[in-house]
């Protein structure tokens, strides 16, 4: 079959793009919606490359011991009494929150799924190739006028009478676009996501009953926020929304925002419709910050879990932060899934999903986050049970949490480190990197839901044990870089016989990607930025 060639596009003046033009991707990279992504970068792009600056000589301080504290110079805002905009009708209710990559079928079978609402996934779900980026966006254009339909393997996918509602979560601000140039230079790929989606569907979402409502990602300070909130205005202004169309939802991911979450909510006041408390972008970001902290190291990625006292005390701050401002507080994401052809497994895992969504619920929190539609009945149980029929409890306003920055910064467990939690790292690492460079941003390792925020903790884990005099294995072995080299072969082999379509040539790159990133002695920000540019 001959495929209709592609239109050629009409690009603004000052702007390349160099990603493949294929059928149907001028319909998404229009003239309106490419003069937008120019309006933007134009004006917000110094500002972006000077936040990233920030963070590279914030990091420095912390390598060099600094850790960090609430804010002197925004304690007014913490102490302040404001709450931010009122939430519309769409966004009451989020007892349950599916996520997954902007894939067809993902989307159809996740808006079908029951669930109240969908994260659909431009960032850690997603190898952000420029297929995926396009064919995501022509996803979302058809789902949002409710014409998505797919037929494979012998199924069709069409959409059922009522949807979860859906919330689109761009790249972070450390991503470029690098198939899109203007004045010569790679864009942010956060504001090339954010930019399309808004130009081919707010306005058509308003129209049907909701909004164009976000999710932002790895932010790291109140003046990133700010940044988004100003790109909010300005596309409002351009596209002849009122100002306060937009929302979003800000993931509370990584340690330094953790610190910041009032002064987050009160930058995008306007916009806000609350924080999410990304658990695993968390840990990553806590084992980065203080990577060459002697006194920090965690154990074995499998014992950090949520009741480890540094995630409890930034759950239960995320919590009283966000109904005191009348903002929505959503839980994160167990990594557990479905196990097929295991009943006893995964009745152990039903059982772990059901204790994490009890456990957000009971604590106050308005909804939560899986990553499967097996898991939404389950969850939607768990949050019905303690909220009934009401939509949501921000009016449970948990004032009885204190929360300091001792118990944000205790780091603990420090044990058990074993080989097996050693080589598990380096398995999912290799394993996850492989199908990510062959274009799958999200798969089952081990039963367990993978992305990149999961392998993050795993390549890091390697990196710092290898490095702190606490990278003790429990039998007294020092973990070492030697260690480590000698153990990728194995667990290449073991990936290459586990993993489908394991013999691709992605998996022996991954190893070698993944030897470089943990033993070299520059550690690599993002395991996302070397892969980039191999795709
Ligand atoms: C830390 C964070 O950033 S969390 C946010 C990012 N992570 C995510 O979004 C996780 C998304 N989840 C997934 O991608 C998948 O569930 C995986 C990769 C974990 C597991 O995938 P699989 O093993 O292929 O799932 P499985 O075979 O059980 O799927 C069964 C069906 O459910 C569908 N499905 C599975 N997960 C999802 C999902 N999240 N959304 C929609 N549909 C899904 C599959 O498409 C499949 O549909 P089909 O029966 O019509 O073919
Ligand atoms: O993005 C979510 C996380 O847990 O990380």
């Amino acid at each position: 079959m001959t495929l209709p060639s592609a239109q050629p596009l009409n690009l603004p003046q000052g702007m390349e793009i160099t990603g493949d033009i294929k059928p149907g991707y001028e319909a998404i990279l229009t003239t309106e919606a490419l003069s937008l992504v120019v309006k933007l970068t134009r004006e917000f792009e110094a500002r972006r490359q000077q936040l990233l600056a920030v963070r590279v000589e914030r990091a420095k301080r912390l390598d060099a011991g600094e850790r960090p504290d609430f804010l002197p110079e925004t304690a007014e805002i913490r102490n302040g009494d404001w709450t931010i905009a009122p939430i519309p009708a769409a966004l009451e209710c989020r007892r349950v929150e599916i996520t997954g990559p902007v894939e067809r079928k993902m989307v159809i079978n996740a808006l079908n799924s029951g669930a109240d609402s969908y994260m659909t996934d431009f960032e850690d779900s997603n190898t952000p190739n420029w297929d995926n980026q396009i064919t995501g966006q022509i996803n979302m254009k058809d789902a949002v006028r409710r014409t998505i339909s797919l037929e494979q393997n012998g199924k069709s996918y069409k959409l059922n009478d009522k949807v979860a509602t859906l919330v689109v979560r761009p790249r972070g601000w450390h991503l470029d676009e690098k198939h899109v140039l203007v004045d010569g230079k790679r864009i942010s790929g956060g504001i090339f996501d954010f930019a399309l989606f808004m130009v081919h569907n707010a306005k058509e979402q308003l129209a049907r009953g909701a909004g164009p409502y976000f999710y932002l990602p790895k932010m790291e300070s109140h003046l990133e926020a700010r940044l988004w909130n100003d790109i909010f205005v300005m596309t409002q202004n351009e596209l002849g929304l009122p100002q306060g169309t937009i929302k979003a939802t800000v993931l509370i991911e990584t340690i330094l925002a953790a610190f910041e979450m009032d002064e987050i909510l009160y930058e995008l006041r306007e916009h806000s419709s609350g924080l999410n408390a990304g658990r695993w972008d968390y840990i990553f970001s806590c084992i980065k910050k203080f990577k060459l902290d002697k006194d920090f190291c965690l154990a074995d990625r499998a014992k950090v879990t949520m009741t480890a006292p540094f995630m409890r005390a930034y759950a239960l701050l995320l919590l009283k932060t966000c109904h005191k401002r009348k903002a929505p507080a959503i839980g994160g994401m167990a990594a557990l899934i479905p196990i097929k052809n295991d009943p006893e497994k995964n009745d152990v895992a039903m059982g772990g999903v059901r204790n994490d969504k009890a456990r957000d619920a009971t604590d106050g929190y308005d909804g939560g986050w899986v990553a499967h539609p097996g898991l939404v009945e389950l969850a939607m149980g768990e949050f019905t049970k303690v909220l009934g029929d009401k939509p949501n409890q921000i009016d449970k306003q948990r004032s009885d949490i204190e929360v300091t920055r001792e118990q944000l910064l205790d780091f603990k467990p420090e044990a058990p480190i074993t080989e097996a939690g050693l080589r598990y790292n380096i398995n999912v690492g290799i394993h996850y990197l492989g199908s990510w460079l062959a274009g799958n941003g999200c798969v089952p390792i081990h039963n367990l839901m993978e992305d990149a925020a999961t392998a993050e903790i795993s390549r890091s884990q390697v990196w710092q044990w290898i490095r702190s005099d606490k990278g003790v294995l429990e039998d007294g072995r020092k973990v070492t870089a030697d260690m480590v080299r000698a153990m990728i072969p194995e667990e290449l082999a073991k990936v290459q016989r586990d993993a489908p379509g394991g013999d691709g040539p992605t998996y022996p790159r991954a190893a070698q990607i993944f030897e470089d990133m943990s033993t070299s002695t520059e550690f690599a920000e993002f395991l996302t930025l070397p892969l980039y540019e191999e795709i």
